[in-house]
């Protein structure tokens, strides 16, 4: 679904966000990325939704059907939700009663079909992720990017979330590269997760999730989930080195 090798983004402030990245993401497959702060993750988002071109190596995609979600649920305040919903499918050309049908499915996969006239400033800030999601999925994506999609919501909504992204995943069978700073929120939702060094962004090792799908949302309570994420822990700190640098 995405290949990128050899990844290398220098921004025109001189600034060397990744440095030989390679990723390989199979099609229905999630994985996570996590790292420091600044390493580069939404840059590599970036890449991989072709909003950023590469300054060197390649990055291959078998699909044009790309999902972008982003912390920001970005909604037209002046527009109900299925009309922010519609708006993707109007922008794509989708004829009139193909994206009203597609809109409806979208909201009631995402549980707002009770809220579909409502403005977004009546929403909750989950639902108005909901809402984010659901104009994203109305074009059937095969390929979800996710940038810290949750990261400005309580812990409890971001939970609940999490488990609506995998329930989407699991029906829709798209291909989700997620990056975040939960390191649980990864392990809960990804096949795999690969950690990312300081910028230069670098990837530091990949820590596979020995979990199928569904899984049910107690799984993060489980001493086999505390090892994955302690895994994953374990790669994102730096290697210690003693004072007589042995
Ligand atoms: N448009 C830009 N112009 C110049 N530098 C940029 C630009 N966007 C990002 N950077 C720099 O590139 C580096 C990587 O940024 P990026 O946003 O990809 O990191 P990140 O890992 O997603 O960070 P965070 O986890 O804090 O969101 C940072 O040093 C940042 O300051």
């Amino acid at each position: 679904m995405l290949t990128i090798k050899d990844l290398s983004v220098r921004y025109p402030t001189g600034t060397l966000a990744l440095d030989g990245v390679s990723l390989s993401l199979a099609a229905g497959e999630f994985v996570a990325i996590v790292g420091p702060s600044g390493c580069g993750k939404s840059t590599l988002l970036k890449v991989a939704a072709g909003l950023l071109a590469p300054t060197e190596g390649s990055v291959a995609k078998t699909s044009d059907h790309i999902g972008f979600v982003f912390q920001d649920p970005t909604l037209l305040p002046w527009r109900s939700v299925r009309k922010n919903v519609e708006l993707i499918g109007e922008l794509r050309g989708m004829s009139r009663d193909d994206r009203q049908k597609a809109a409806t499915e979208a909201i009631a996969k995402v549980g707002l079909s009770d809220f579909a006239q409502d403005r977004p400033s009546t929403l909750s800030g989950g639902m108005r992720m909901r809402a984010s999601l659901a104009r994203t999925l109305i074009t059937r994506p095969e390929l979800m990017l996710f940038d810290e999609p949750f990261g400005a919501l309580d812990e409890l909504t971001r939970a609940k979330l999490c488990d609506d992204v995998q329930t989407l995943f699991v029906a829709d069978q798209f291909a989700g590269l997620l990056v975040t700073h939960s390191i649980s929120e990864a392990v809960y939702l990804a096949e795999r997760v690969l950690v990312m060094t300081d910028r230069p962004g670098r990837f530091a090792g990949e820590v596979p999730v020995p979990f199928d799908y569904p899984r049910p949302p107690d799984i993060r309570y489980t001493p086999e989930f505390a090892k994955t994420t302690a895994g994953v822990y374990s790669l994102l700190q730096p290697p210690s080195t003693s004072e007589d640098g042995k």
